[in-house]
């Protein structure tokens, strides 16, 4: 009989075909909130975002995120900061529910090309839990101390 001692949420993963040979998401660090996600770009091949432009990164894996839970896709700082490299919809949103191919959407804000290759460890991703609301229509809204101000209503 296996005793599982890991408490943690299952993510079920499957790599496709281009997936294959990748390292699969990983955290880093013991206590890394995010694991990293590798370009699955076809080996040999550079994928390269022009300045001011925008890519669909494939990652060759499909998920099975647990219900209540969601998997944001975030840009790493490093990328960010050297290269202007973020991720244009952050945070991604991966649904409990997707079945297809887990994509990164990169944006260059830099001033250079930036090159993409097999493997690159391109974004991170974070599984978070979900609450799911029921919306209930109403008539009027209570009072608060802040009632309407926002966008700066308290200062800077
Ligand atoms: O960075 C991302 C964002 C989304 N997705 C996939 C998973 C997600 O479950 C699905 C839909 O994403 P979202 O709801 O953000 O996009 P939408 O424009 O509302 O599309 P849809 O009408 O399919 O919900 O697309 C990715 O692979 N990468
Ligand atoms: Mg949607």
């Amino acid at each position: 009989m296996t005793i599982h001692t890991d408490t943690r949420p299952t993510l079920n993963l499957i790599r496709l075909a281009h997936g294959q040979g990748l390292d699969l998401p990983a955290y880093e660090t013991k206590g890394a909130a995010g694991m990293d996600l590798r370009a699955a770009v076809e080996e040999g091949a550079t994928l390269a975002i022009a300045p001011g432009k925008r890519a669909l990164v494939p990652t060759g894996f499909i998920l099975e995120i647990p219900e209540g839970f969601e998997a944001q896709i975030r840009p790493r700082s490093g990328l960010a900061f050297k290269h202007g490299i973020t991720c244009l919809n952050t945070p991604g949103t991966i649904d409990s529910d997707y079945r297809g191919e887990v994509k990164v959407l990169l944006i260059n804000l830099g001033d250079e090309p930036f090159d993409i290759t097999r493997g690159m460890r391109i974004a991170q991703m974070v599984i978070a839990p979900v609450t799911q609301a029921r919306v209930v229509e109403i008539a009027q809204v209570s009072e608060t101390a802040r009632g309407a101000g926002g966008f700066g209503s308290t200062g800077v």
